[in-house]
């Protein structure tokens, strides 16, 4: 792991409570051990289970009695309060009482585990609990295993473990937004309505905060020299050694010098070193005299607005946004900075959930182009076939999408994104060998740049997603899990010759399910919600759904099947025919998080 001085404050912990029957002379005493166990166990198949988005394992923290009423409810609230937890997992093998047992913190995720055993019945008290939840309006999940356990059975069964991480994945999500920021480089890009930051947005539904600094700030420190000169030279360094130029595809008479060029190198490197120190801070600033510089805006996540007024004359922020997407730089392997490009914040956020939710590098993209069967053979003569039979979106955009995104690390032989702890130095060189750097294309881009281009593996699980806002309803989340695919080499240079073949592809096919937006490749495009999607390794719909629940965001279109959605209970008090429309009341009903 690298040195990097990446400090967002303390990580949130889960904190554990094990709901008790309070009648002692019996009662109580008999089940004591078993209930207290039932939190050891969830905690230790936590904390091997989950990590951070920086490789730490995540922290459970379990109340110090078993919670048999109100009062051990309060000590528990207090200890979790002092203790820095986000997410609150209550675990019961037996009857307890409900509202005077259960964790009252409406901006805490919460679950309760509900033992499905005989003896001392837990399902009793998920019911009364959660219909406390409910009558409350503090919703909370429940989780209730499918087969019958005997008390005293130590095994988290399957089920229960599957929505046990679902939960506890979304709820630190939640945790770890929360009290962070957003930091707008810059302001509206070409008028994309995503890079219009809306406040209301990020305060009210993550609890994060806005920072804005304009881009004459990356001026002031490339011509005042605030970066850690050292590290620049490194970095430099590093590029020469590892980033290599592809094809000038500009014109005779648009192509830039090649003075031009190695300076263009020089100010994308500063570039980066300058929006990462911007972003989370750097010690080696308050060394140089920029104390007020070192800290940074404790940005979780951050925007480049780019084009036009900094592309206009500087250099692109495609390497600055594509390095510090991925999971490696001249430092190492590291976690990946959230950076959306044109600052498009709802696609930042979109990044941002499927990094907390992966820990893994995620690629920004524009959703550029449905090419259809009839289309590609008209213009290639090609028949497409496979899982591209029906069809393939053409997921591109300069600069951002993490250079992870080629599908040079592998897992079982097959191409994935891996959270970097899990990522070799022979996978780095790989990425950077199956990427070329290239001129950026100055029609578009007057002061230059270099942008990555790359072309996606196949046959990688994925899922693309999206928020958008919408008056007078608020922000909606947009799904659909698919594969990357592959299309001949010859194919895919005429399809890609067509666009802008300086940027990285990748060729994408949401699963389909013949109905509303997943009828055909074709309609999952059409009723995509804005200019860009966010794409993750795997399907993780369902998490996001989870998650999108908790901050009561509802989710307009997915393909994730039935049997895999798990929201709160009350969800279901909305209608349980049609969960879309449920969602969408629920969410309404609840209100963000936050206000
Ligand atoms: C170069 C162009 O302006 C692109 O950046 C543009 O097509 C977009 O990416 C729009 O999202
Ligand atoms: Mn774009």
């Amino acid at each position: 792991m690298s040195s990097e001085n990446r400090y967002y404050g303390q990580l949130p912990k889960i904190g554990i409570r094990p709901a008790i029957d309070g009648r002692r002379k019996g009662v109580r005493e008999s089940l004591e051990e078993t209930t207290m166990n039932m939190a050891t166990n969830v905690a230790a198949f936590l904390s091997e289970n989950l990590r951070h988005y920086n490789g730490e394992p995540v922290e459970c923290v379990i109340a110090d009695t078993c919670i048999g009423g109100v009062a051990e409810a309060t000590q528990t609230a207090e200890k979790f309060a002092r203790e820095g937890v986000g997410v609150s997992l209550t675990v019961t093998p037996c009857w307890c009482y409900g509202s005077e047992t259960m964790d009252m913190d409406p901006a805490i995720p919460k679950a309760v585990w509900g033992f499905n055993g005989t003896n001392r019945p837990g399902a009793v008290y998920l019911a009364a609990v959660l219909a406390a939840h409910n009558q409350k309006g503090i919703p909370a999940f429940g989780i209730y295993g499918e087969d019958v356990q005997d008390i005293g059975d130590p095994t988290i069964p399957d089920d229960v473990q599957e929505k046990i991480l679902r939960f506890t994945k979304a709820g630190l999500a939640v945790a770890m937004m929360k009290g962070k920021s957003y930091l707008s480089m810059g302001s509206v890009s070409m008028g994309i309505a995503g890079s219009m930051v809306n406040e209301d947005f990020f305060q009210d539904y993550l609890g994060m905060r806005n920072e804005y600094i304009d881009m004459t700030e990356y001026v002031r420190r490339l011509n005042e020299e605030i970066y850690d000169k050292d590290e620049f030279n490194k970095a430099l360094k590093w590029v020469k050694e590892n980033c290599k130029e592809g094809p000038d595809n500009n014109g005779e008479g648009a192509k830039r010098t090649r003075e031009q060029l190695d300076q263009d190198w020089e100010v994308s490197v500063k570039m980066t070193l300058i929006a990462r120190d911007l972003m989370v801070g750097n010690p080696k600033l308050g060394e140089l005299g920029y104390e007020e510089e070192a800290f940074g805006h404790n940005a979780i996540a951050a925007g480049f607005q780019g084009q036009r007024q900094w592309t206009d004359h500087f250099p692109n922020g495609d390497f600055m946004e594509a390095i510090l997407n991925s999971s490696f730089d001249w430092n190492g392997i590291r976690a990946p900075y959230m950076v959306a490009t044109e600052n498009d914040s709802l696609n930042g956020v979109t990044m941002l959930f499927g990094h907390l939710l992966t820990n893994a590098a995620q690629l920004f993209a524009d959703v550029r182009t449905y090419w259809s069967p009839d289309a590609v053979k008209r213009v290639t003569g090609h028949t497409l076939s496979g899982k591209a039979e029906q069809g393939i979106i053409h997921l591109i955009n300069s600069g951002p999408a993490a250079l992870d995104g080629a599908g040079e690390q592998t897992k079982d032989g097959k191409p994935v994104m891996k959270p970097f702890w899990e990522v070799t130095d022979e996978e780095v060189n790989k990425s950077l060998d199956a990427t070329l750097w290239r001129p950026a294309s100055t029609e578009y881009f007057r002061g230059g740049g270099w942008s990555s281009d790359f072309l996606t593996k196949g046959n990688m699980p994925v899922t693309i997603a999206r928020i958008n806002l919408i008056k007078g309803l608020g922000p909606v989340l947009q799904i659909a899990e698919g594969y990357t695919v592959d299309v001949p080499e010859e194919v895919h240079e005429k399809l890609d010759n067509r666009t802008d073949p300086t940027w990285p592809t990748t060729w994408f096919v949401p699963n389909t399910t013949g109905e509303g937006a997943f009828r055909d490749v074709y309609t999952v495009m059409n009723s995509w919600g804005a200019n860009h999607c966010a794409m993750s390794y795997g399907h993780i719909g369902a998490d996001l759904i989870t998650l999108a629940s908790m901050l009561r965001i509802p989710v307009n279109m997915h393909n994730v099947s039935d049997e895999k959605l798990f929201r709160p209970s009350t969800w279901g008090m909305f209608g349980t025919k049609d969960p879309e429309g449920a969602d969408y009341r629920a969410c309404q009903n609840f209100g963000p998080l936050y206000r």
